[in-house]
């Protein structure tokens, strides 16, 4: 069991849109690279989670998308079991995943890559069309440069290309694993306040970020993860005013 930092840790919906990680293991061979880790984003939020490099972080949001399967424990999305579950099919429920390292095809177009992204929707014409709109909309740069390739744009130009492309999968949960990684600080603000507009259109998001104070100005609440285990949770301002976390992560 983790601790709560004071003034937060209030979860327990398990309502539409809320996801539940509930006792989570995983394994690499012998190694555990998450320890029963149990953690809720409910409808709406932003949930941060901070934790060192290697603390497991892309391990739980690749659990969560069906790409690596736990030994024990049990994820939930809007009341459903998705434990175990193929990528393609919790996409389809409404969790896409915006990769560290973006994962991008950088040969193909910005808009190319855009429409992989809407894999799923991809009978739909127009509703990949208006999905291409309302990326273009959120990042007017991405419209300017729709026939280029991916790869000739700036790490946060393509950062930006990537959380495009999760959103194109229309998801009411987006994982965003270390957006800000190695963007300059003006980058990783423009990083964050799309990602809090993203939330004020209704779509939560659970962020991984090793850049705490920037990660803890738009999220709502967070946990703290070490060596696999969750260690911490609580609201916004508790965590900001925790002082393991400030000396750990904000470095005060
Ligand atoms: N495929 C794998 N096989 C074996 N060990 C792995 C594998 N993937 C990750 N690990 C190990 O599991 C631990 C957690 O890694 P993970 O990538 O989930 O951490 P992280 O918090 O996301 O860190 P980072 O920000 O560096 O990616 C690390 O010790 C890592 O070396």
């Amino acid at each position: 069991m983790h601790n709560s930092a004071q003034n937060g840790g209030q979860t327990g919906s398990s309502g539409q849109g809320a996801l539940q990680v509930q006792d989570v293991t995983v394994r690499y061979g012998e190694f555990v690279a998450l320890r029963n880790v149990s953690l809720t984003v409910n409808p709406g939020e932003i949930v941060v989670l901070l934790g060192a490099n290697g603390a497991g972080k892309s391990t739980l949001f690749r659990t969560i998308s069906g790409l690596q399967r736990p030994v024990s424990g049990t994820i939930s999305y809007n009341g459903e079991n998705i434990t175990g579950r193929d990528a393609a099919e919790v996409i389809g429920r409404g969790v896409a995943q915006c990769a560290e390292g973006r994962m991008l095809f950088p040969e193909l177009s910005i808009q190319k890559n855009l429409i992989l992204g809407a894999f799923i929707h991809r009978r739909d014409k127009n509703g990949v069309n208006r999905g291409l709109e309302e990326v273009y909309e959120l990042f007017p740069i991405l419209r300017d440069k729709r026939h280029d390739a991916a790869g000739s744009m700036s790490g946060g130009q393509q950062q930006m290309l990537a959380i495009g492309r999760a959103l194109m999968a229309r998801p009411q949960l987006l994982l965003l694993d270390e957006p800000s990684l190695g963007l300059a600080p003006l980058v990783v603000e423009q990083v964050l306040e799309v990602t809090r507009r993203i939330n004020a259109t209704g779509t939560s998001v659970l962020l991984a970020e090793q850049n705490a104070y920037a990660a803890l100005q738009i999220a709502h609440r967070g946990y703290v993860m070490e060596n696999g285990a969750l260690t911490l949770e609580g609201s916004q301002a508790a965590l900001l005013g925790n002082d393991a976390v400030r000396s750990a992560y904000i470095g005060v």
